[in-house]
């Protein structure tokens, strides 16, 4: 009987999804034929969907997909998934951003070829029955300059290949750096630089806000006359109507487009119409090598993901290394128990959560660990809906202020973490750490000293520090038959106030809850499941 129903709606290589098909706890259903509404329709029943590019998973597929987890896509860009909406509601989104970025580079360099030579014009000629060896004259590659804009993997890629083309590289990236440049052999150039330079410029960002029409009427302005301009990336980076002007003009010789503002383009998108522009279908990925190749990423991806193990595209969670994970992995059970310790103690709505890392853990990506705290601390309200991905957000929206310090040095710990919740009514502090041969220890409540598994059910009073207090709780639980399994004790100053935490082997009836606040000199007593 398979635990997960995945849903596979766009055409997704049976060969690379293999691992996925054959995973007994997982049932896969292959149904590319859906319409948005049947989508809609059926999208609950499963807990993951598998998509190319053409299924849009919107807000409404989110919301109707109830019982979802992740959400995979074969291939690099997510801009047909709402990751906002999945975020909120704790979807995982994996992509695939490997598997195609050679198909896609090579794509390029074949479009970069076709637009310089006209190859597509002159075999359309040929087949029509025309021997003409006069209207397609094209230009050299050797010694022009090619500016990229993304410098990315698939940014990157064609570089390498232009410089074998002998073609001088400029290149754009916020992420690139002049020592990378060097090591590539490109020369780093600004937007500007790279417009006013080139002869040949290609595109290769994803499509974001700051990417939107990257290159529009002022760009083309400062070109070159004779400029060509090539998008494999997406549609709208480039912006269409302002193309279409400077091809009118001629300040454009030539583009090469693979991918359009509005997709399926049609015969109503004027650029189809001009004889010096080369166009494909969204055809980068398309080669047998790279549908196979991201179909088994993501599968992978899914299968760790829906396995409960490690997995690291996540679009809308830190990507962490298989190292860093490693060495980060010990801390996020105590993180996300600091954090639920830390909910139940603290009284009124949260208002600001202090993290610190401290020791050896400030020197770590300690993303993860706060998104546990956050998970644990307001899962302690939320229940199941909060989870790595949601917490962060969650808090955002409730307006939670949020804080983190590191700090490599602590007095008494080699690595400690700590979380401070912050409400109206004052201010609650977990702090724990791992200890050789004992795993997570919580290390201090509030300004006790404590030192205690974070396990099963505890009990926590605060009191004042008198004779008989231990003696009066016991006898409550014993009377209840509830058996303590491990106590600690911790007071400020003699005869002030204490702390006394009792690990008991089941949760307390109302009744000897009610008995154990009502003890006299008991201020607080809080039941929590950890
Ligand atoms: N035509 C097709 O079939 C395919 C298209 N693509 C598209 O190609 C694009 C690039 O893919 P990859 O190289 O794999 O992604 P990548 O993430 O490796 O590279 C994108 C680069 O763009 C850079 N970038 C972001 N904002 C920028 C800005 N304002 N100016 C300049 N650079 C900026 C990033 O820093 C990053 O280095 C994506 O949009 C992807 O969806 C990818 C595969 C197939
Ligand atoms: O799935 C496809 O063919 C589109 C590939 C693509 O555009 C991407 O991976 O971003």
């Amino acid at each position: 009987m398979a635990n997960y129903r995945v849903l596979v709606s766009d055409p997704i290589s049976e060969q690379g999804l293999a691992a996925l098909l054959e995973a007994p706890e997982v049932d896969v259903d292959i149904r590319t034929d859906l319409t948005p509404g049947g989508l809609l329709e059926v999208i609950g029943g499963y807990d993951a969907l598998l998509v190319r590019s053409q299924t849009q998973v919107t807000v409404e597929v989110l919301q109707a997909g109830v019982n979802l987890r992740a959400i995979g896509r074969a291939g690099v860009g997510v801009d047909n998934i709402d990751v906002l909406a999945a975020t909120r509601q704790g979807v995982i989104v994996i992509n695939a951003p490997d598997g195609n970025t050679i198909s896609t580079c090579e794509h390029t360099f074949a479009m970069l070829l076709a637009m310089a030579r006209k190859i597509p014009q002159a075999h359309g000629k040929l087949k029509g029955g025309a021997w003409d060896r006069k209207s397609f004259v094209g230009v050299e590659l050797n010694s022009k300059t090619l500016g990229i804009l993304g410098f990315g993997r698939i940014g990157s890629e064609v570089a390498k290949r232009a410089m074998a083309f002998n073609m001088r590289v400029l290149a754009f990236d916020p992420f690139l750096t002049r020592e990378r440049a060097e090591k590539m052999g490109v020369v780093m150039a600004s937007v500007d630089e790279i417009v006013e330079a080139a002869d040949f410029i290609t595109v290769h960002t994803p499509l974001i806000k700051e990417t939107k029409h990257l290159l529009s009427h002022d760009q083309f302005a400062r070109m070159k006359p004779g400029v060509r301009l090539l998008n494999c990336a997406r549609g709208g980076i480039i912006d269409e109507a302002a193309l279409v002007e400077a091809l009118q003009s001629g300040k454009v010789a030539g583009a090469a487009l693979d991918v359009f503002e509005s997709e399926p383009a049609t015969l109503e998108n004027p650029l189809l119409s001009f004889d010096n522009v080369v166009v494909a279908p969204h055809l980068g990925a398309s080669t047998e090598e790279a549908q196979i190749n991201v179909a088994i990423d993501v599968g992978r991806e899914l299968l760790q993901l829906l396995r409960d193990r490690p997995f690291k595209n996540a679009v809308n969670l830190p990507s962490l290394s298989d190292e860093a994970m490693r060495t980060i992995a010990p801390y996020l059970d105590l993180a996300e128990k600091a954090g639920r310790l830390a909910a139940a103690l603290a009284e009124g709505p949260v208002q600001k959560i202090e993290m610190t890392f401290a020791g050896k853990l400030a020197d770590k990506q300690t993303d993860p660990l706060s998104r546990s705290i956050l998970k644990g601390l307001l899962g302690y309200h939320h229940g199941e809906e909060v989870n790595y991905v949601n917490a962060p957000f969650l808090a955002e929206q409730h307006r939670i202020q949020l804080t983190e310090t590191k700090t490599t040095r602590h007095d008494l710990y080699a690595d400690l973490l700590q979380v401070t919740v912050q409400t109206s009514q004052g201010d609650v502090t977990i702090a724990g750490t791992l200890i050789a041969d004992l795993g997570p220890r919580i290390v201090q409540i509030n300004d006790f000293k404590v030192d205690l598994a974070p396990e099963g059910t505890l009990l926590m009073t605060e009191h004042l520090d008198q004779p008989g207090m231990i003696g009066k709780v016991g006898t409550l639980l014993g009377r209840a038959d509830i058996n303590i399994a491990a106590m600690q004790v911790a007071r400020r100053s003699q005869g002030g106030m204490a702390l006394m935490i009792l690990a008991v082997d089941k949760s307390l009836d109302e009744e000897t809850f009610e008995a154990i606040q009502y003890v006299s000199g008991i201020q607080r007593v809080r039941e929590v499941a950890v």
